[in-house]
């Protein structure tokens, strides 16, 4: 509140009547008109100024921000350069696409596919950064058909802490030893069959037959289910889910969409009643021992009260999971199997080399009278070159995509908020540059790299940072033993056949190949 003692500077305190009073407020009132007038060009200049600053500061932030968006072309309204990215993906060369650009715009370039602006990064420091995402800035991001059949709490697409528990709870008894010396058991049986049987055939679709046996080893692993009929149906209503993981997404009745939906609601109706069965049995009794599958993983996770919010459907909740995480494993463990044979028919001095390999661990053990434990597979050197090389041209995951929930800057590139980044993994795998001669199938680059492969940002088949794969060893697990039994009891020959990798990689006549038993013991190794 205004006092005028306060301005008593300017009268004096024997005249406190109400004319001085007044007074008082005349001399502030002209003091602030003066100052007012002296000042209004100054302050006029000042304001008008720093807005032009505030200005000029928005202004070179745009610039700067488009300056740092990566260069490159958008293509044609909506379909962008979508035909240009799928022919490519139906030719001998899927990188093309990524070279192309990567030579006119540098290694991280913007484009437009299937009507979406995306980053593509073909740098694998670039990669690096979106795979570990630190902060949580990216979130996975699928086609419409694949988010509507996950769901929005899949493993695949959550994020934060829930993804991390999970992630870490899965990943931790996928790679558990324990599960593997039990696992090493089955493979050995599961592959002894396939190969037994393909054998008897005149001509076999590796593509196809191998589909089998990995489902049979994925289900076991998952939920200890054997050979049989409950196992047939399973894979059936499978088969028919993941056919509507690329499909137009449109969700009525006879639509692609709307049945693999149907399909989904019968799996996981089959898997909740493993789940149910086994819920009565662990409340039957106290279990301590380590886990079988991963059932037992989920189901002793929420009887621990983990994964709180989830806790009204816990049987529910662990079905959705199992079947959730038969997706990553169905398609891509079949595909890198096929793959190996291919690249082993087409290379006879490196499938030479691995028998020579296999075949000395395999007399050792059977002079020491031993079985073989998952320890043997994994030491052999030269059987893992080939699976890491394997890996590296396969592209089985050619990349991930990304959205950024933020503006991210990397390496001076901005990923704007609400764009997509695809972090191609194929581009770096097929980099000259960082790989001598790509496109040869050649074992040995291995032992000239320095360092682990599984270490190496230059190599990524299975992810990295926070997704990585939890199923790596376990695949390169059951590789190795389909490889030792392939190559030491029988011999093959393969038909022409030509890779394709659109929309997923395969063969394109399903590499038909001819199987026949052979006695490597009493013959020459090669
Ligand atoms: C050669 C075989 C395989 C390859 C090349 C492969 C590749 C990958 C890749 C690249 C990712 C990361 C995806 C992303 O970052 O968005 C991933 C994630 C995953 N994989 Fe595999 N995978 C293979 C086998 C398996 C198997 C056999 C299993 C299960 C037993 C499995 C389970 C998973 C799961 C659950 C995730 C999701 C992890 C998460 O988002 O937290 N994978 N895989």
């Amino acid at each position: 509140m205004y006092s005028p003692a306060r301005i008593g500077l300017f009268r004096s305190p024997e005249k406190l009547y109400f004319p001085s009073d007044f007074m008082d407020y005349w001399i502030v009132f002209f003091l602030v008109l003066t100052a007012g007038i002296l000042l209004r060009p100054w302050l006029w200049f000042w304001l008008r100024n720093s807005k032009t600053k505030d200005q000029e500061n928005q202004e070179e932030k745009e610039k700067k921000k488009k300056g740092l968006i990566p260069m490159g072309s958008l293509g044609w309204p909506v379909i962008g350069e979508t035909l240009a990215f799928i022919a490519c993906g139906y030719s001998s060369r899927p990188v093309t696409f990524m070279d192309k650009r990567k030579s006119l715009y540098g290694k991280v370039f913007k484009t437009n596919i299937i009507g979406t602006p995306i980053i593509i990064s073909t740098d694998a420091e670039v990669n690096k950064v979106v795979l570990q995402n630190h902060g949580n800035t990216f979130i996975p991001a699928y086609p419409k058909s694949i988010t509507e059949l996950l769901g929005e709490n899949s493993i695949l697409s959550i994020n934060g802490p829930h993804q991390k528990r999970l992630h870490t709870l899965i990943g931790a008894f996928l790679r558990s030893p324990h599960l593997k010396e039990r696992i090493t058991r089955d493979i050995e049986a599961s592959v002894g069959l396939t190969l037994a049987s393909w054998s008897q055939l005149p001509l076999v679709h590796v593509q196809d037959e191998i589909k089998k046996m990995t489902f049979e080893i994925l289900v076991k692993v998952l939920m200890s289910i054997s050979p049989g009929e409950d196992l047939n149906i399973l894979k059936r209503e499978f088969e028919e889910f993941i056919k509507g993981l690329i499909c137009i997404p449109i969700k009525f009745p006879g639509t692609r969409l709307y049945k693999s939906l149907k399909a989904k609601e019968r799996l996981i109706k089959i898997v909740k009643k493993v789940v149910e069965e086994r819920q009565v049995a662990a409340t039957s009794e106290k279990c301590s021992s380590p886990a079988n599958d991963a059932v037992d993983v989920l189901l002793r996770d929420v009887n621990d009260g983990g994964c709180s919010e989830k806790q009204s459907q816990p049987l529910d909740f662990v079905s959705g999971k199992i079947v959730e995480m038969m997706i990553p494993g169905e398609e891509t463990m079949p595909t890198a199997i096929t793959l190996a044979v291919k690249f082993l028919s087409d290379s006879p001095v490196a499938l030479a080399k691995l028998v020579e390999e296999n075949m000395e661990m395999k007399k050792r053990k059977m002079e020491l009278g031993e079985e073989y434990n998952w320890t043997d597979y994994m030491s052999l050197s030269f059987t893992q070159n080939v699976i890491n090389e394997t890996l590296r041209m396969a592209n089985i995951i050619n990349g991930v995509w990304r959205k950024a929930l933020k503006d991210v800057e990397i390496k001076g590139y901005l990923i704007p908020k609400g764009w997509c980044v695809l972090a191609s993994f194929i581009s770096v795998h097929m980099d000259e540059d960082i790989y001598d001669n790509p496109y040869q199938f050649d074992p040995w680059r291995w032992d000239r790299i320095n360092g682990s492969a599984n270490s190496n940002v230059c190599f990524t088949p299975f992810g990295g940072g926070q997704r990585l794969c939890p199923g790596l060893e376990l695949s390169k697990l059951e590789i190795s033993i389909f490889l030792h039994q392939l190559v030491t009891r029988y011999s093959w020959t393969a038909e022409e056949d030509e890779i394709v990798s659109f929309p997923t990689v395969k063969m394109k006549r399903r590499l038909p190949i001819r199987v026949a038993p052979v006695d490597r013991a009493s013959s020459d190794l090669t």
